[in-house]
């Protein structure tokens, strides 16, 4: 039950105005209704977001609100503070209060040479620019052949090692900026699973002498990538000829970024090769900080820096657009009306984009880290649903796997669809079938097909009596499924950079409603505490009774089977 003195007085007006409409709102029939064709003109944006990110467009037509809904939901950012909270979070205020941290990731990709952005006082724009000129000055190293292996040659493999946030936005980016990258000169790949596999697999075919390893920890004492570290450093020694200078190849292959400079120079990686970052960067966010080296390495700098522009540009929409037509306060908006009143529990999305093939599993941490919370900023319980399960896959593949479920499961999917009109690669028709698709499936999600038309399909197709009558409403699409569909010139440097950056302040935007703490990930540490306690338990065959019996049990027969 949701405890009136909690909520503003705009949630409570939603409640009543969702009663009234929620249940009977049909997206087809206002379609049906709209003969001038106002529906999409007033409820799409088309927004020049800057001259490099170009216009992105935002159709949120095919969705259950009418001008009311929206208006209510306005409301209820105003009286939620998210433009104070937003404003806060630019000025570098410490609202991740649990870890007394400020949220600047904004800072590290702010372009304007006169910017002061202030941590405890101190200017941080100086500490983030030196460190971009220090990722130039080894990037341009490293990919001009002027910065050598321990026997002389050129790094061809770059190895990032890194979880969760030192992982997914350089997987992610690297793979949606793919075209501006040259695999035959230089390639990346990423290990972060503890799983051996990960890094046996990945170093199988490289080759030691022209493999560079980023060691990517925000913490440097993750148990994940501090092991694979030290198993890269293993295989890197292996490899080396008996009187090799150990410490100077190492130095010449192992990279670290990291805010803790202590752990990364125990574990033997010189300071010039440390480039840092700051607890004010959070990992789901610090694709933008010196993280994202792996990825200026494989796109260079420029691009890189490009990037950076991209969301910046989209920071300066976010933070001078009215909420009204606001990109990512609109998107926010959407998924609370669906989350909380709907109370639908997943969000799709799906872009149809083989570039961005990796968003959604970017977006899964991104948004489930950040919003998967249940204690309000007092510290009491949330009365209402928070973060929505995020998943996805890229168009058209997604089409053949799970959209059944979309178009005719009794699960509401809200999806968000995103194509660019340009492809880097216009092979033939390919471009034009894809997109062919991507207009069809939000079509078909908000039609539908009702019993008239099956049947009159079917019997079109000759049939009739019982046979018709028992295949009907298996043809039967409900419709009324609620889509945005997102579009923007071409996927570029600066727009992935403003597409991220949007999906960053929807996240944020919803944050400040639920009134959660997006900042903080107190929920990784329980699996992390236990495994650590479990590790030595299973060091040799002795059967262990410390834990409840399902535990135990698995544990014992692991170890009466392993070959201990
Ligand atoms: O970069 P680190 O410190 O290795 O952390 C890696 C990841 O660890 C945990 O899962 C969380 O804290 C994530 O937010 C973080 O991205």
């Amino acid at each position: 039950m949701l405890n009136k003195e909690q909520y503003p007085k705009s949630f409570h007006e939603l409640v009543d105005h969702f009663n009234k409409i929620g249940s009977t709102f049909n997206i087809r029939k206002e379609f049906e209704n709209d003969k001038d064709g106002s529906r999409f003109k007033d409820f799409s944006l088309e927004t020049k977001i800057s001259d490099s990110v170009g216009t992105f467009l935002l159709d949120f037509s095919k969705n259950r609100i009418n001008h009311e809904t929206l208006q209510l939901l306005f409301n209820l950012a105003k009286a939620s503070n998210v433009e104070q909270m937003r404003d806060k979070m630019f000025s570098g205020e410490k609202i991740n209060f649990t870890e007394q941290r400020a949220v600047l990731h904004t800072a590290l990709r702010n372009r304007d040479p006169n910017a002061v952005i202030k941590v405890d006082g101190e200017n941080v724009v100086p500490l983030v620019r030196q460190v971009l000129q220090k990722m130039r000055v080894f990037t341009d190293k490293v990919r001009s052949g002027q910065w050598k292996g321990y026997t002389g040659k050129k790094i061809t493999d770059v190895v990032n090692i890194g979880i969760g946030g030192s992982d997914l936005g350089p997987v992610m980016v690297t793979q949606a900026l793919k075209n501006y990258a040259n695999d035959a000169e230089l390639r990346v790949h990423f290990v972060s699973n503890i799983d051996g596999t990960h890094m046996a697999e990945t170093v199988k075919y490289l080759n030691a002498e022209t493999t560079l390893f980023i060691i990517a920890s925000k913490t440097f004492t993750t148990q994940e990538t501090i092991t694979n570290a030290h198993s890269a450093r293993k295989w890197f020694l292996s490899k080396l000829v008996t009187n090799s200078d150990e410490k100077h190849a190492v130095g010449q292959h192992f990279v670290a970024l990291s805010t803790n400079e202590v752990e990364v120079t125990k574990f033997g990686i010189l300071k010039e090769n440390m480039f840092e970052f700051w607890d004010w960067v959070g990992g789901r966010y610090s694709v933008w900080s010196a993280i994202g080296l792996s990825v200026a390495l494989y796109v260079g700098m420029d691009h890189f820096e490009a990037l950076l522009s991209g969301a910046f540009d989209m920071d300066n929409h976010f933070l001078h657009t009215p909420l009204e037509k606001n990109i990512p306060v609109i998107l926010a908006l959407l998924g609370v009306w669906y989350n909380n009143f709907y109370k639908f529990e997943t969000q799709a999305i799906l872009p149809y984009d083989q570039y961005l093939s990796r968003f959604a599993a970017y977006f899964q941490q991104g948004d489930m880290e950040s919003n998967g919370k249940s204690v309000q900023r007092d510290g009491s319980r949330v009365q209402t649903s928070t973060g929505p399960i995020i998943w996805g896959e890229p168009g058209t593949n997604g089409q053949h796997a799970f959209y059944q479920l979309i178009h005719q499961g009794q699960k509401i999917i809200p999806c968000d669809f995103i194509a660019s009109v340009e492809s880097h690669n216009p092979l033939g028709q390919h471009h034009q079938i894809l997109l062919s698709n991507f207009f069809a499936q939000t079509e078909a999600l908000m039609k539908g097909k009702n019993p008239a038309e099956v049947k009159a399909e079917l019997t079109k197709e000759g049939l009739s009596g019982e046979r018709l009558e028992s295949l009907l409403p298996h043809k039967v699409f409900d419709g009324n499924r609620p889509t945005n569909s997102i579009m923007m010139q071409k996927l570029t440097p600066h727009s992935l950079g403003a597409l991220v950056a949007l999906y960053e302040h929807k996240i944020f935007v919803q944050g400040i409603i639920w009134n959660i703490n997006s900042f903080d990930q107190w929920g990784v540490e329980l699996g992390k505490q236990l495994a650590k306690s479990i590790l030595p338990e299973l060091a040799d065959k002795k059967p262990i009774q410390s834990h409840d019996s399902s535990t135990n049990g698995l544990i014992n027969f692991y170890k009466s089977n392993s070959k201990l």
